[in-house]
């Protein structure tokens, strides 16, 4: 049977952890036909970022462009955007109305601490790209950066996920990989959609193999909603997604930092 069809915009990791290689991996776990655009090359591994290599914003719009006139695709996801420019040649993609279905993960900084976009471009990520989509993911750490405040406390993360949501995108899931004071048993992703707040919850994982948990959520946010299913559904399958590939990754040993999630946990291998 012909598969739904899903876009990728972000970078790619060397070390097939996170970026564009966990998007495609999600994808196709989830029996989605992923399609790709490349905003920067990485040197990068599971104990850092060496160096970065972005993409002029002109080719990654051809290879937006290569990608819609030619395949059905009905869902599109961003991750590392790189440089401003990037993020403006996408925001105009968004506002001429070619990206269905857009889950924007606004990527920063990696897990290890690197920078993975230039910090002119957070401005342009509130004022144009932001109030275009249909879901944003920022982490705690990014709404912080975002917002221009501090969140320590649930209270705090759902008052900035209101925050968010004031800005025009129909859903703002604010992630707490990165523990806040009062969830530190759990993985509590606070939602915002048209005006009302619910949690996501999860048991925290005890796994320093965390590289690739937000490219991974968000990729299989926007594979469901490829697939058809509406928000709320898409955000709880993908919440649950990322548990299983977290937990199914706990024990292997890839790399010496921060590994990679087994995206495959379902496949005959992991079983
Ligand atoms: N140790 C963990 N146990 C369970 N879920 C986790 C863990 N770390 C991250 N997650 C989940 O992974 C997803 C990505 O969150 P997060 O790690 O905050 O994103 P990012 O990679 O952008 O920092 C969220 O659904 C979050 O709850
Ligand atoms: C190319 C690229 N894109 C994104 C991330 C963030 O990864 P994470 O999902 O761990 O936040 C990364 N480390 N590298």
């Amino acid at each position: 049977m012909t598969p739904p069809v899903a876009l990728t915009i972000a970078g790619s990791d060397s070390s097939g952890g996170a970026g564009i290689q966990a998007d495609l991996k999600t994808f196709a776990a989830l029996g989605v036909f992923g399609t790709s655009a490349v905003t920067a090359l990485t040197a990068q591994n599971t104990s850092g970022v060496r160096g970065v290599h972005p993409v002029p914003a002109e080719f990654v719009i051809a290879q937006v462009d290569a990608v819609l006139d030619d395949l059905p695709v009905t869902a599109v996801k961003t991750g590392m955007l790189a440089t401003a420019d990037v993020v403006r040649a996408v925001a105009d993609l968004a506002a001429a109305g070619r990206l269905p279905g857009l889950v924007v993960d606004p990527v920063m900084v990696a897990s290890s601490g690197d920078p993975l976009l230039e910090p002119q471009a957070e401005r342009l990520y509130l004022e144009a790209l932001l109030p275009q989509a249909t879901v944003i993911t920022p982490n705690v750490r990014e709404a912080e950066v975002l917002l221009d405040t501090s969140i320590r406390t649930l209270t705090e993360q759902r008052e900035a996920a209101r925050a968010l949501g004031a800005l025009g995108p129909s859903t703002v899931v604010v992630k707490g990989g990165h523990p806040v004071t009062d969830s530190a048993d759990a993985a509590v992703d606070v939602v915002w959609n048209d005006g009302s707040v619910y949690e996501l919850r999860g048991p925290r994982i005890d796994t320093g193999n965390n590289h690739g948990t937000g490219c991974t959520f968000a990729a299989a946010t926007a594979a469901a909603l490829a697939m058809g299913r509406d928000v709320h559904g898409a955000l709880a399958g993908a919440k649950n997604f990322v548990s299983d590939a977290l937990a199914a990754g706990a024990a292997w040993r890839l790399g010496q930092g921060h590994g990679p999630l087994d995206h495959f946990f379902s496949s005959p291998r992991s079983r």
